[in-house]
């Protein structure tokens, strides 16, 4: 009893010093990893919105963006977190009563307003950017235009987000900021992969934009964007043509085909049994057609369905000019383009149509394309009104012509083979986001794309935990050893002194 008693005072462990030190020394330690730990913790998330307008020829969308606010001038982390499609036309059909105009955006303002956190209304930019439709007034009457947009900027006015303005933005712009929105969804921009080409067709105008190795804007300065992107430069080639959306191209197609008839057009690019009388201004009031009704011709014509593709396709070459070329080579009317290269998204009007075609998979041949569009064509115009019951007939009835147009405009027009036709991907969203012009105008008016590669934090938040409770570990089995000399004795037998 004696001896163990002896023992027990002998062993320095024991001794309430000890105790206390290594407590101490504990209490330190875990201090230390929680103090580093709970300081470097990541924030609740917080976020900035940003609200693009798309004011397009046929309608207007708006969009809302939001990305964590922490991450302003960072890596690809804006998302799209609302679309609205404003009601009615775009907004320059509305030249004749502007005010309407206006109105016509308030419901989806109003989503936005309930959308954005109030206490985020006042720092969230709000932009309008308007493409062709506008384009194309303002060349017509640029007076109507700068009223339609006196409307629209006193609607958003009232709004309380922070409104930058209403423009029109170039083709070159539309082009441009539409390569930008997929290459950054698809992180191919800060990761410097490959990039994708962008194809875009509105109803006004249609633009291409890719970059190629064998353009350096040289050939051709007015089709060159140059930008430096997270530390890479890009020489992108873009270029958009006015009056050949799907809709201006349309009419071109038909006023084509009134030059010589008379009050009928027997229309290969519609479908048989198909026939409405229409009047001439609708193919006439448009700066995109030079035709002029035909002499003594009467106010409306018979618009009749034939239904027959390659006649069709040849009534759509027509309004394409592929016989001049200035440069080593051109897409068409004497427009430079470089070869073709790498993989490209085609959105907008390109999706619409190809997805109510089911013809969104590029692996399917050319040839077994234009088959499919040939029956399609082919098919009376009752037949395809029973299987479509909730297509809106003026969509339903612009099917086979939109189909014969997009395959003549991307391998007549761009030069796409059987070759290169399924490094095209027909896309409506990358990673919820919609592919258009609007994102990457957004990121480039907020400056949330840097010039160059941000740094990086050196480790990510697990592994610097991990880091700090190790060397707190060895910290602390280092303090252990330091208390060596002060360790019992191991003996088998205790010494009895
Ligand atoms: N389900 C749908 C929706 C739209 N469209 C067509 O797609 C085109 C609209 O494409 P969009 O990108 O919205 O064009 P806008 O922005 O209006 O035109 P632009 O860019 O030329 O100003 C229009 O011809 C419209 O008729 C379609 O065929 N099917």
């Amino acid at each position: 009893m004696s001896a163990q008693r002896d023992m027990k005072e002998k062993n320095p462990w024991h001794t309430p010093v000890t105790i206390i030190f290594s407590v101490i020394g504990v209490i330190a330690i875990v201090a230390l990893v929680t103090v580093a730990v709970l300081q470097n913790r990541p924030l609740p998330q917080k976020y900035k919105y940003g609200i693009v307008l798309d004011a397009g020829s046929s309608h207007t969308a708006l969009y809302i963006y939001e990305w964590p606010a922490e991450k302003d001038n960072n890596t690809g982390r804006v998302e799209q977190t609302l679309s609205c499609k404003v009601d009615g036309p775009g907004i320059s059909s509305y030249a004749s009563a502007p005010w309407k105009a206006g109105k016509s955006l308030t419901k989806c303002l109003e989503q936005a307003r309930q959308k954005v956190p109030v206490k985020r209304h006042s720092e969230t930019p709000l932009y309008l950017g308007a493409t062709a439709g506008m384009r194309l007034l303002n060349l017509e009457d640029s007076s109507a235009s700068t009223k339609v947009f006196q409307a629209v900027e006193e609607a958003l006015q009232k709004f309380p987000f922070s409104f930058q303005g209403a423009r029109i933005l170039s083709g070159q712009e539309e082009g441009a900021f539409g390569w930008v929105t997929v290459n950054y969804l698809d992180d191919r921009l800060e990761q410097n992969l490959q990039t994708r080409g962008a194809l875009d067709l509105g109803g006004a105008s249609t633009q291409i934009s890719f970059v190629s190795d064998n353009f350096d804007g040289s050939d051709s300065p007015d089709n060159a964007v140059a930008f430096r992107l997270y530390g890479n430069d890009y020489n992108l080639y873009t270029h958009s043509f006015l009056c050949y959306g799907k809709d201006q191209a349309l009419r071109k197609t038909l006023a084509q085909q009134t030059k010589s008839g008379p009050g009928t057009i027997l229309d290969p690019c519609f479908h048989p049994g198909y026939t409405e009388t229409k009047n001439y201004s609708v193919l006439y009031d448009s700066p995109c057609v030079s035709d002029r009704k035909p002499q003594g011709a009467p106010a409306t014509f018979n618009h009749t369905g034939k239904g027959n593709f390659s006649r069709c396709q040849e009534v759509v070459k027509r309004i394409f000019n592929f016989t001049e070329c200035k440069y080593s080579q051109c897409s068409f009317n004497e427009v430079f383009q470089p070869r073709l290269q790498g993989p490209f998204g085609a959105f907008s009007a390109y999706y619409f149509v190809m997805n109510f075609l089911n013809l969104t998979d590029t692996s399917i041949p050319l040839e077994v394309v234009t088959e499919r569009l040939s029956r399609y064509c082919a098919t009376p115009w009752n037949q395809v009104k029973e299987q479509h019951p909730g297509v809106k007939l003026k969509y339903l009835a612009e099917y086979c012509f939109s189909g014969t147009y997009i395959v003549t405009l991307l391998t007549k027009g761009y030069n796409f083979t059987s070759e290169n036709y399924p490094n095209i991907k027909f896309i409506k969203k990358i990673k919820g986001s919609d592919a258009g012009w609007t994102l990457g105008y957004m990121l480039n008016l907020t400056n949330m794309i840097p010039a160059e590669a941000p740094d990086s934090p050196p480790l990510p938040y697990a592994g610097y935990v991990s880091i700090v409770t190790v060397i707190a570990l060895l910290l602390f089995v280092l303090f252990i050893f330091s208390l060596r000399p002060l360790w019992p004795r191991c003996s088998k037998h205790p010494q009895i002194i």
